[in-house]
């Protein structure tokens, strides 16, 4: 399924066995279990649902559009992205940059097409933004033929649902967005896209049986978390996470909300950075190997590629030499990994089978996970981002001065 490597980090020498033995995981670990036993947090219920036929009348339509921010929508993105990388009947609209909103609602056939649109809290200024210009376009036809599903449970974006009959389907109140992949946030649109949503459960629970050993070195969240704890306090407070198969680029953007909402508190936090190989190795390598000692590195590799092909190159030290479009990447990896090391560069690495429903299920619960136990490292609430609230209040009052009705 998926298999954690982290002797990289022990061996270049700044941290050790000995550091992580000090470190007071049992109690984080017994911290986070008693949420997750008491129903404080949902995210490790929602894994267990066997209620998925209530998504099956989901299907049949061309076009999946799926509307909202942040955790509304890149867990979404991120499964999509990587499973279905090669099928293109979905549309994701989360910013408010009219160029990219308007081109993607220009070239979409609304009538042939299942419309979610999905919000917490149900006020997130730009889903609603989004929304009110579907609304808008769907005004404008004779009648509509597709649907539109609301997943919310609060707010302005609820009420609409009820005024208009639409159909909703919530979220349960102790999962918090960027934590919500596993509930219908992620798996009513992604069935509607075909993908299997039970084998992105299996996967999760496969990894939720690991997460659950107290035996450090047999649950890789658990260690990942301590490892870049501890990194973190040496002054390595930059995760790069190193994809190499571009198709997870969106995991990335995922991880990015998650790691950085739940842990970016009080001081403390590490800043998580996308990175993609080979192609960083020819922008951002020269800075990881030899720029500022701020960096932990954790590579995601798959053993396979889901396409491949020989390839044979005329002249190396004058010989032909055959070998696979993924031997090729494979090299790249191991040898950035090789050098690092060398250079003292901590790095963990992360390797599943190929990218599948499964995978991403276990690498995403594994993050959730990992958060949650850093989470009680650092003696936060992993859980809410009150930093962001000042932003949106303000904003709010510079949209009632935009209004162009003027005192009407
Ligand atoms: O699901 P929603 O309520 O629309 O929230 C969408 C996103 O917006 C907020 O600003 C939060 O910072 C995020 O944590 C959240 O995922």
């Amino acid at each position: 399924m998926l298999s954690y490597d982290y002797e990289n980090a022990l061996r270049v020498g700044e941290v050790s066995f000995e550091d992580i033995n000090g470190v007071d995981f049992t109690s984080a670990y017994s911290r986070l279990m008693e949420k997750l036993d008491n129903g404080v947090v949902g995210f490790r219920d929602v894994i267990y649902n066997e209620n998925l036929d209530e998504y099956k009348f989901f299907n049949g339509y061309k076009n999946v559009v799926v509307v909202g921010m942040g955790g509304s929508i890149l867990g979404t993105m991120a499964i999509y992205y990587a499973v279905s990388a090669f099928k293109n009947n979905a549309y994701f609209i989360d910013n408010s940059d009219p160029e990219k909103t308007l081109s993607i609602l220009n070239k979409i056939d609304l009538n042939d097409s299942i419309i979610y649109i999905v919000s917490k809290s149900g006020n997130t200024l730009e889903t609603l933004v989004n929304y009110y210009l579907i609304k808008k376009k769907i005004g404008k036809l004779n009648s509509f033929k597709g649907k539109i599903v609301f997943i919310t449970n609060d707010g302005k974006l609820k009420r609409e649902a009820e005024k208009n009959n639409y159909e909703i389907l919530s979220i349960p109140e102790n999962v918090p967005g960027r934590f919500s992949v596993f509930t219908a946030v992620g798996l009513a649109p992604l069935y509607s896209l075909g993908t299997d949503i039970s084998k992105i459960l299996k996967g999760a629970r496969e990894m939720d049986k690991l997460c659950r050993n107290e035996d450090i070195l047999k649950n890789p969240a658990l260690l990942n978390g301590v490892i870049h704890y501890l990194y973190d306090k040496k002054g390595r407070d930059i995760s790069v996470i190193m994809s190499y198969i571009e198709s997870l680029r969106y995991f990335g953007e995922w991880c990015k909300q998650l790691i950085g909402e739940s842990l970016g508190k009080r001081g403390e936090g590490i800043t998580p950075l996308l990175s993609i190989g080979a192609k960083d190795q020819h922008s951002l390598l020269q800075l990881y190997m030899d720029g500022k000692k701020d960096k932990i590195i954790t590579f995601i590799v798959p053993k396979k590629y889901r396409l491949d092909e020989e390839i044979v190159f005329e002249d190396i030290d004058d010989k032909e030499v055959c070998c696979m479009l993924s031997d090729i990447i494979k090299c790249e990896q191991e040898a950035t990994e090789i050098a690092l090391t060398n250079n003292g560069i901590p790095n963990v690495k992360i390797t599943i089978d190929e990218v599948n429903e499964e995978a991403l299920g276990a690498l995403m619960y594994m993050y959730e996970m990992q958060v949650g136990f850093m989470g009680e490292l650092y003696n936060l609430n992993t859980y809410n981002q009150p930093a962001v609230e000042g932003e949106k209040k303000i904003c709010w009052e510079l949209i009632k001065k935009c209004d162009r009705y003027g005192s009407k």
